[in-house]
């Protein structure tokens, strides 16, 4: 039994859920890995000169034991999320450190601990085996992943699951993730995969979608609401083309923030008016890596001012970090909000506390999203409210190049491989709804 039996069964039109119990599983499988003994291969380089094609590799690895609780799936199709870049340079800690702590959780968790690590936090695939006391998903059942893994053990997470003490992002802090041609998660991450979409369509959004949506929408962050001036940094990208959706969906304002003419013809094409190109203003927020320069965040301010009408911020959706903080919280209005999930260019942020408690500025941490969360988001995008940003789509041997890409900002919204899956375009099953909303599917294609 190989993978290729798997994909002539998903590909078959007529195989059951009985057949896909029956198909015995392949001993082992082609996954996208970082190794454990290469952890130091980047010592003494610049981040940016840390390159994701050296250090991420394509290996046979063995099909891991599935335990209680858990599900293994054929996976179609993944994307590349910022994470899986942070482990492919090591930054800003090895992710074998989490391998090695989740291992000592259990007997169970203790199959994680291993020489290489299978990333990647997205999937759309097939269900091929569920563990024991999982009921709810079948063999053959037709699902995305969001990549929440918690344990619940702890009354910690029990009203909001990331607050779990054991709380843990699936192909990141965890191994086998979806990356590969099979991937081990727990059932409860699975949701349907909306029938509009292809394989790698469904995949693109989970991620940046779920955490874009507690951040900005969800009562766990900002409580986004009608006519609110949203500032949205990197809002052609990866959790940004979520933001500008939420934002023009919930009859908010964005700002977009964006470094190119084309990502701002790309904002403008999802509907939005008040885009701020950073690379043509020329914005230096930092006189040097010490000293910012607070007449270039009012400088920035204005420019917001002249693009609302004399308004300023109500909610800024933050993640650049160290370079653009001290800017966020001085152009958010009073009593108005910081959301922030990240810190790409740094996470030693400065700011002017003035600026926040004297006007009453809150900020907010938010990271991915709760069960409940990633649920909404996902059916958001099924009912065809919010739409994948999928930009390129690469094969699974070239995932070290679309890390890259990422890495490097080459790229626009999100970036797709293929896993499984032969070729683009297969797994619509709602062919009408899809012609509904081509036009915004393919927003993000081959630009
Ligand atoms: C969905 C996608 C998301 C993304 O893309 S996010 C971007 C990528 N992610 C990242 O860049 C984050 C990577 N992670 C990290 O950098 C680290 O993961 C953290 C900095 C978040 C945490 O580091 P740690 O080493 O786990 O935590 P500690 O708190 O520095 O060390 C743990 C030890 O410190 C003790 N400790 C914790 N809090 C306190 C306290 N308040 N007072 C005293 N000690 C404390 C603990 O108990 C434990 O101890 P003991 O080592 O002995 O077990
Ligand atoms: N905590 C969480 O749950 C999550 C955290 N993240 C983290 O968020 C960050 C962004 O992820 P994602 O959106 O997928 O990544 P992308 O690279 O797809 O998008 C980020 C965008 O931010 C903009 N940007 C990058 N650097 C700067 C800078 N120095 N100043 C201003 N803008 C900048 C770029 O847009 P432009 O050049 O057009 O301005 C870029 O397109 C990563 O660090 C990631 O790890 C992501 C998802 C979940």
């Amino acid at each position: 039994m190989t993978v290729k039996d798997i994909l002539d069964a998903i590909q078959s039109k007529d195989a059951t859920s009985t057949d896909f119990a029956a198909l015995p599983l392949p001993e082992s499988y082609r996954a996208i890995t970082v190794h454990k003994d290469e952890t130091e291969m980047f010592a003494g380089l610049e981040t940016r000169d840390k390159d994701p094609r050296k250090s991420i590799h394509l290996d046979e690895v063995p099909v891991p034991e599935l335990g209680p609780g858990e599900a293994l799936v054929a996976v179609m199709a993944s994307s590349v999320n910022y994470n899986s870049v942070w482990t492919s340079i090591f930054e800003p800690l090895s992710t074998f450190g989490f391998l090695e702590r989740y291992g000592k959780v259990s007997e169970l968790t203790k199959r994680h601990d291993l020489p290489y690590h299978i990333i990647g936090s997205d999937l759309a695939g097939v269900v091929l085996r569920t563990g024991p006391g999982v009921n709810a998903w079948k063999p053959g059942d037709e699902v995305v992943a969001h990549c929440l893994s918690v344990e619940l053990e702890s009354s910690d997470g029990h009203n909001d699951t990331m607050l779990d003490p054991e709380q843990r992002i699936w192909g990141f802090e965890t191994n086998f993730g979806g990356l590969a041609e099979i991937a081990l998660v727990k059932s409860n991450q699975l949701m349907p995969k909306p029938g509009h979409l292809s394989w790698e369509e469904a995949a693109a959004p989970g991620l940046v979608n779920s955490t874009a949506y507690r951040q900005l929408v969800s009562r766990n962050g900002a409580q986004m609401k009608q006519g609110d001036n949203v500032l949205i940094w990197g809002a052609s990208g990866g959790l940004g083309s979520y933001a500008t959706q939420f934002a023009l969906a919930g009859g908010a304002n964005p700002i977009c923030v964006v470094s190119s003419d084309q990502k701002a013809d790309i904002c403008r094409s999802m509907g939005a008016e008040a885009i701020i190109d950073r690379n043509a203003e020329g914005y230096k927020f930092w006189k040097d890596e010490q000293t910012q320069d607070p007449k270039e965040w009012k400088r920035f301010g204005k420019r917001i001012r002249e693009l609302t009408g004399g308004e300023d911020i109500d909610i800024v959706f933050e993640h650049p970090g160290r370079e653009t903080f001290g800017a966020s919280v001085y152009v958010t209005r009073k009593g108005g909000t910081i959301t922030t999930c990240a810190s790409t260019s740094g996470y030693m942020h400065e700011y002017d506390n003035r600026y926040l408690w004297m006007s009453l500025k809150r900020i907010i941490g938010s990271h991915f999203a709760n069960y409940r969360e990633a649920w909404e988001a996902n059916r958001l995008i099924a009912k065809g409210k919010i739409h994948p940003t999928l930009s390129k789509v690469y094969s699974l041997q070239d995932t070290g190049q679309a890390a890259y890409d990422v890495h490097r900002n080459l790229h626009q919204g999100k970036v797709g491989v293929l896993c499984l899956a032969p070729e683009e375009g297969l797994g619509v099953r709602d062919e009408e709804m899809r012609a509904k909303h081509i036009d915004a599917i393919n927003r993000f294609r081959n630009i």
